[in-house]
């Protein structure tokens, strides 16, 4: 059986599995492997370190994407030729609208594309948007553990400097393109920033996939720049909210 080209996996490896949680951070996929029934580490390479593991009974990936929509769309990708069909990203943000907080959970519906690889899957005008019932399994997984949440649009940016507007920067410069964007997001109703939800919808959508994002706010930007708050407890939430839609997901 073939080994795909990054990940180095067959479809054996993983063992029927259909649904990926896929944060950026590899860190954070081990983390998550833990709550998995009988975890191994299939692979650690580059940015993508994978793990299997059950969640009832149903065999689940965890697989770190990496930062942004390059070597996210290789995940994605390579996942879905070994069988996966839903992916629920599992990220950190900032939000930018005033009445959102620190630590409040993040899900989005749809993304603004301010990212590049979405565009090698389907043309601009097509939209970013998450799966419906998978969306509706991370706010059902809210409801049953009692946690509140946003829902709404994301923009989604290949960096975390000029494209999300900040000027606290070794140059201090922001291109033409994005001066007065984080304000006009604002003004639009968009809730945060991230860098992997415009690739992930896109290429799921296009490609016959299920994605869904759910997201920790680190900072809020009408507030302050730099994060000073306790990560650890912020992805305890979002974390358990992605392992329990999976288990709707799955049921
Ligand atoms: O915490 P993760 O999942 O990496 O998500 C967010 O954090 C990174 C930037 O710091 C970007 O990947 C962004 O989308
Ligand atoms: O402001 C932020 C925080 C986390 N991740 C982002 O992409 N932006």
């Amino acid at each position: 059986m073939e080994k795909v080209f990054h990940l180095g996996l067959t479809r054996d490896d993983l063992h029927g599995a259909k649904l990926a949680i896929v944060p950026g951070d590899p860190d954070r996929a081990a983390r998550i492997s833990t709550f998995l029934e009988n975890p191994t580490c299939l692979v650690q390479t580059r940015e993508f370190h994978a793990y299997l593991g059950q969640l009832n009974g149903s065999s689940v990936v965890i697989c770190s994407t990496g930062i942004g929509g390059p070597s996210t769309s290789i995940a994605v990708e390579e996942l879905a030729q070994l069988g996966v069909e839903t992916f629920l990203r599992i990220g950190t943000t900032g939000a930018i609208q005033p009445h959102i907080n620190e630590g409040d959970i993040l899900i989005s519906q749809a993304s603004v594309r301010l990212d590049g690889a979405s565009q090698h899957f389907a043309p601009l005008n097509y939209p970013a948007v998450s799966d419906f019932f998978a969306t509706q399994a991370m706010v059902n997984a809210c409801g049953n553990l009692g946690i509140d949440f946003h829902i709404g649009i994301t923009a989604s940016s290949d960096t975390f400097y000029p494209g999300q507007e900040r000027y606290d920067t070794y140059s201090g410069y922001v291109p033409k393109a994005f001066q007065g964007s984080c304000e006009e997001w604002q003004k639009l109703g968009v809730m945060n920033y991230e860098m992997e939800s415009a690739t992930l919808f896109t290429m799921c959508a296009a490609l016959g996939l299920k994605a869904a994002c759910v997201a920790g706010v680190l900072v809020n930007r009408t507030r302050q720049e730099i994060p000073n708050v306790d990560h650890g407890e912020i992805e305890k939430k979002s974390v358990a909210v992605v392992l329990e839609a999976a288990k709707l997901l799955l049921a």
